[in-house]
């Protein structure tokens, strides 16, 4: 079977020095000129001179083989003289496709941006059922002074990790005396077993954790310990220390849990542990997290999580939440709780490949603009394109492998890791597909599609993710410099995603940069807070402790 590809002829060059053919099973090539053949494998390595027009064949069979053709006097001058296969073809074609599709222009930003200002509004109007956003009152309507003081713990049970942490607050002169944390992962099978199961594994944690309370911490005697509790899913918070479970998100199913309250479930597995503890407060990790930042800078309005999953919360003006009747708090403000994650909009740049992953996902329908842009995903995305790239273009030859099609088993830390790949020969997109796929004698041209790939997808991940901050900038009325003149921002960003993907971080700014304009951008601050939601739930387990004078 003759390779549909172009005769070979020296004027027929390529840039790069990716290979020029690629031989599948046994087949023949055509060349013009007298050209050197070198297999780039060196167990096929024969040097033979090719008489043009000359015709060779390889009864190799299998992943594609790679060679190079230069002529007899030795490399033209650096290049190759090539061919593109049908395959090599189709496969950039789908790409190119695929960049067009996942493209965020400006205008298409600013469009999300209107939507996302605008759900949110509809989110404080009313609870309606039908509004993507839930728009949580947080209880949380004062934000740590600094003056807080004692012992506080705080448990965070976030989408992949669960973290313990004890810290010995000292008010203004002290702020924190000292801390200690342990993390471990969520064993995958608590994601979907019982409620018993995933709260008594926690608060066996919990409580191995207090036993190893080291002399620096002190409990005024008297006193029960004190918890901030952070719940990273949706919660209808109905006080400062009780919510119930909305749905679930990011893979976990615990299905009887949905419309119970999580601190009751956590209380009667502390119970059946023995743990003496009392939870003071309630709080979604983005919260814990404006908490933590604003202890540090009394300028964070908003508070943003970029990690398996995705959400925002901010500080809202208490007379802009009609919903919030009755419920006028002294501050003047409350915070809320986006759940940001759960937002859709026409305008998002939706392609086949996320509908089909949203419904092949445990929560079809749910959480759209999260499976766009957080840690969960941007892996899984990428799988999906390199499998259709394998089936529609033998992007990596002829059998494709088995692992190819297991969905979750890229994960966004392969991704960044190949993204940011800076070695010549792009060796750990190599090493991470081998490891991964168990795909091998991968060529450089292959390799630098997949970059492009990664790239593809984060820079879309990154630049909603902008939007999304700019649109609450908006809702807030600070995406302009208003009347009162200019008004310092600071957004608090946690999550592993944030943290570690520095393209994805950059390609954020700047689209947060873009859609401000450098003037208003200038007032706009993007922080790592990278412990923000654990310190902020100890600060508000201490600013609600059943122990302090509330005025
Ligand atoms: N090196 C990395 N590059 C890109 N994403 C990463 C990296 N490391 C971790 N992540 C993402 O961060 C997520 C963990 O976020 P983190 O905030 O630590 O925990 P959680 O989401 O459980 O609160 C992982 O699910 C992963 O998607
Ligand atoms: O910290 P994680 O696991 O990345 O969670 C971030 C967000 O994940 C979303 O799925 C939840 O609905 C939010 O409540 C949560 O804040």
């Amino acid at each position: 079977m003759a390779l549909s590809c172009a005769v070979l002829n020296p004027t027929h060059v390529l840039s790069d020095k990716s290979p020029c053919l690629s031989l599948k099973s046994s087949s023949t090539a055509y060349a013009h000129g007298s050209y050197r053949m070198l297999f780039q494998d060196p167990k096929y390595a024969q040097a033979s001179i090719l008489k043009a027009p000359a015709a060779f064949s390889s009864s190799h069979r299998g992943s594609p083989l790679k060679c190079y053709m230069r002529t007899e006097k030795g490399d033209l001058g650096g290049v190759s003289v090539g061919t593109e296969t049908t395959e090599w073809k189709r496969a950039e074609g789908i790409v190119k496709e695929l960049e067009r599709q996942c493209s965020t222009p400006i205008s298409r930003l600013r469009e999300v941006v209107d939507a996302m200002a605008e759900e949110l509004r509809v989110g404080l109007a009313s609870e309606a059922k039908s509004n993507l956003l839930k728009m949580v009152i947080s209880y949380v309507d004062t934000l740590p002074t600094g003056d807080e003081k004692g012992l506080f713990y705080a448990l965070d049970l976030g989408g992949t990790n669960f973290r313990v942490l004890r810290v010995q607050l000292g008010g203004k002169e002290g702020r924190v005396i000292d801390k200690e944390f342990t993390e471990v992962t969520i064993p995958a099978n608590l994601m979907v077993g019982t409620e018993k199961e995933l709260f008594d594994y926690i608060a066996s944690e919990l409580a191995k954790f207090v036993t190893s309370e080291g002399k620096n911490f002190y409990l005024e005697p008297g006193r029960q310990r004190e918890l901030g509790f952070t719940f990273s899913f949706p919660v209808h918070q109905t006080a400062i220390a009780s919510g119930t479970l909305i749905k679930w998100s990011k893979g976990f199913s615990v299905s009887e849990m949905v419309g119970k309250d999580v601190v009751v479930a956590l209380k009667e597995a502390m119970e059946r542990q023995g743990l003496d503890m009392h939870v003071s407060a309630l709080v979604n990790d983005t919260v814990g997290t404006l908490a933590g930042g604003r202890y540090r800078d009394e300028d964070v309005m908003i508070a943003v999580i970029l990690g398996t999953g995705t959400n925002a919360c901010y500080v809202e003006h208490a007379d802009a939440i009609p919903k919030c009747q009755g419920l006028l708090p002294k501050s003047g403000y409350m915070v809320i709780n986006t759940e940001w994650g759960n937002f859709w909009s026409s305008h998002l740049p939706v392609t086949e490949f996320d509908k089909a992953l949203d419904a092949e996902s445990i929560n079809p329908g749910d959480h759209i603009f999260e499976k766009l842009i957080s840690g969960m995903y941007l892996g899984e995305i990428v799988r999906r394109l390199l499998l259709k790239l394998a089936e529609d273009a033998a992007l990596f030859g002829d059998n494709i492998p088995s692992r190819l099609r297991e969905p979750y088993v890229l994960t966004t830390p392969n991704i960044s890791a190949m993204h940011q790949d800076t070695s010549p020969d792009l060796k750990v997109v190599e090493n991470t597909l081998k490891n991964v796929f168990g795909i091998s004698h991968i060529p450089l041209r292959t390799r630098k599609l997949v970059v492009e790939l990664c790239g593809i997808v984060a820079v879309r991940a990154a630049r909603l993710a902008g939007a999304g901050i700019v649109g609450i900038l908006k809702k807030l009325g600070r995406d302009v410099i208003g009347d009162t003149g200019k008004m310092r921002t600071v957004v608090a960003i946690d999550g592993g995603l944030y943290e570690h993907y520095s393209f994805f971080r950059q390609n954020m700014q700047s689209a947060v940069k873009e859609l401000l304009g450098s003037e208003v951008s200038e007032t706009v601050v993007l922080e790592l807070s990278s412990d923000g939601s654990g310190i902020g739930a100890t600060l508000l387990a201490a600013s609600n402790s059943r122990y302090s004078k509330k005025s």
